[in-house]
């Protein structure tokens, strides 16, 4: 099988299979047992954070660790959102975040907040004048994610972020996708808060931190936790967290080369659908994007049709959404970029990784040509 969906997740890395296998058993212990076993593992685990937010560009006492970017998400939003109740009750967020944001905002909606979802244009990016139009002085935070899971666009963070500091907005930034593939340093990009995962970047499944700069005030979402600082109560991962944070620290290592061995995956990709003449279109932007995603609308044919056959050709890609088998619905982003709700159904998401290799594509093309002849007939 050819595994073309490293942006739903990844393999875990020798490296950080070892790195959990020694930290299960020789650090096993509770890091909140007092005992010596337990401290050992709260050093392992104090070390970690600092490894983490080294990379990050943060303060290590602003870094907690959860069960990945769906909670980190959820965390990070409502532990800060909660603290600033007083200012309003107005949020800013984006029309094309995860679902695990998406869903947040509109519960949230149901609990009294007035939420702003900022528009995207063709490409995928919000326009900035309409961001800096929609804050108001009720405005607690805005949500804005650093790149998109489906078509892989990138935000210019850094402006967004100089407009929300200029009205005193919290900014919080799913950077799940990004963490590990182009840089995210917290200074840098001058956000407050940051979601990051595990499972991205080679790493185990079910671990992930929040950034929140220390000067930010947050209430716990949870009464009387006593773990992470009190942010998430419950038995602190270490060796999840041992495993996450060796990943981690691989994935900085190697950005820049794996950065341009991945970008040069996606341009021959794109330049061969153009050769084989292909009825697909490229989405996304030209420039401002994750060098490992490629979306794809594959003209007058379902994304769910083209993955499943692919499938059966021994190709794994994905719809970029949560479906059923048979009933595929349109993708969020594709709405958003102004499809019409057929076309946002044509949509697949191809995603390269550690191992990807030309021959690899040469065979996802071969096969996407053989679909559409197929479809065409
Ligand atoms: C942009 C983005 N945010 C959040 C998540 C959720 O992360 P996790 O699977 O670790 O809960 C994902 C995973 O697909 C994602 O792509």
């Amino acid at each position: 099988m050819i595994y073309l969906d490293y942006a739903a997740t990844t393999p875990m890395s020798e490296e950080a299979l070892t790195a959990y296998t020694k930290a299960a058993s020789s650090y096993f212990g509770n890091s909140s047992s007092l005992h010596d076993i337990g401290s050992h593992a709260a050093q392992l685990l104090h070390i970690c954070r600092q490894q983490l937010a080294e990379l990050i560009g943060g303060d290590e006492r602003g870094l907690y660790f959860t069960s990945g970017g769906t909670e980190s998400n959820l965390l990070a939003v409502r532990s800060m959102i909660e603290a600033h109740r007083h200012k309003g009750n107005h949020l800013i967020t984006t029309a094309t975040e995860h679902a695990s944001l998406y869903h947040l905002f509109q519960q949230l909606e149901t609990e009294g907040y007035e939420v702003t979802y900022l528009s995207v244009d063709r490409f995928g990016q919000i326009d900035l004048a309409e961001l800096e139009n929609a804050i108001t002085p009720q405005t607690i935070l805005a949500s804005i994610q650093h790149a998109n899971s489906e078509i892989g666009t990138t935000q210019p963070i850094q402006e967004i972020a100089k407009r929300l500091r200029k009205h005193g907005v919290i900014f919080h930034s799913d950077c799940v996708q990004t963490f590990g593939k182009i840089q995210v340093d917290v200074q840098k990009m001058g956000i407050d808060s940051l979601s990051i995962s595990s499972h991205k970047i080679y790493g185990p499944k079910g671990v992930g931190a929040v950034y929140i700069d220390p000067r930010i005030k947050w209430t716990s979402c949870f009464l009387q936790a006593t773990h992470e600082f009190g942010f998430r109560p419950g038995t602190v991962n270490v060796p999840g967290i041992a495993s996450f944070v060796t990943a981690a620290q691989q994935a900085c290592e190697h950005l820049a080369d794996e950065h341009a061995r991945l970008e040069h995956l996606r341009q021959y990709t794109i330049s061969r659908i153009h050769e084989k003449r292909l009825p697909v279109a490229i989405e996304g932007h030209p420039d401002a994007h994750l060098p490992n995603i490629l979306g794809l609308s594959v003209q007058g044919m379902e994304g769910q049709y083209a993955m499943l056959e692919c499938n059966r050709y021994g190709i794994a890609i994905s719809t970029g959404s949560a479906c059923q088998v048979g009933k595929q619905a349109p993708s969020r982003t594709m709405i958003a970029i102004g499809k019409e709700e057929d076309e946002a159904k044509q949509f697949v998401r191809i995603s390269f990784g550690k191992w990807t290799t030309l021959n690899e594509i040469d065979r996802l093309l071969t096969v996407l040509e053989t679909i559409c002849q197929q479809r065409k007939e």
